[in-house]
């Protein structure tokens, strides 16, 4: 990828500890981001100097929330916030970026290209297309959309014990409170907000979390249905 102008974007103390071995990569994804991902028109020139506070330290700490192993796709992932940031820490998750705009899309992929990530497949489409093709254990979702359309994208894909992370601002619990049961009618569900990274970030990251109570009714998904990560499939389950 040609990254443009040479942009320094040198990573705060804090970083070491939290990104760890992962930390090369995150610099040349900040890098990234910083050059091309301003040219593109993806990230505002304004976000350039709090790259890692606000975005990737503030995305990365997410990860704990999630558990080992898990498929995950990133609804709406940019320029790849929060989706790229858990796969260069969490090379244990299969991610899915679902972006449904072509020049977002050609972006993601030269980044994965680039920071050799064998954990990430890119998807163009957007989130209510493929209901009926993807099933996570995870969905993550920053700055996409309101909770209760938000969830009506995200809780298809999910199965029983399944979670929506939605990454919120500090208006998260006012936002639950008034999606609550617009959330239950969509799918039997307990929904809270946990603020995550304490002590690794400033402030800490806000993330509504929706997590599936029952299997409901995903007939309409069952026979061309694959997994985000590429093949988990629950066998003889009768729906
Ligand atoms: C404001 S950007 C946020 C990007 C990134 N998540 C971040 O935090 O920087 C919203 C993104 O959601 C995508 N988007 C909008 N509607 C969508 C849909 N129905 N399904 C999937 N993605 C969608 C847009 O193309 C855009 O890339």
């Amino acid at each position: 990828m040609a990254s443009g102008a040479d942009r320094s974007v040198a990573p705060p103390e804090q970083a070491q500890a939290l990104f760890g071995a992962a930390l090369p990569r995150m610099e040349r994804y900040a890098e990234v981001l910083a050059a091309a991902g301003v040219e593109r028109g993806l990230i505002g020139p304004r976000e350039v100097p709090r790259l890692w506070e606000r975005h990737l330290m503030n995305c990365a700490v997410v990860e704990e929330l999630i558990p080992e192993g898990a498929t995950v796709v990133d609804i709406g992932s940019g320029a790849g916030l929060p989706g790229v940031v858990l796969a260069l820490v969490r090379p244990d998750l299969s991610v899915t970026l679902l972006e449904p705009l072509l020049r977002r899309t050609v972006f993601l992929r030269e980044c994965i290209d680039l920071l050799e990530l064998d954990n990430v497949e890119v998807r163009r489409a957007r989130a209510e297309e493929v209901r009926s093709q993807v099933r996570a254990d995870i969905v993550t979702a920053r700055a996409v959309a309101p909770l209760t359309r938000l969830a009506g994208w995200a809780l298809p894909l999910l199965g029983k014990g399944g979670s929506l992370l939605a990454l919120k601002g500090e208006q998260a619990e006012a936002e639950l409170e008034e999606a609550r049961g617009d959330l239950s009618a969509q799918r039997p569900c307990v929904a809270d907000v946990i603020r995550v990274g304490r002590g690794k970030v400033e402030p800490a990251t806000t993330v509504v979390r929706v997590t599936v109570t029952s299997e409901g009714d995903h007939s309409h998904a069952s026979r061309s249905r694959r997994s985000a990560g590429g093949g988990r499939r629950k066998r003889g389950r009768k729906r």
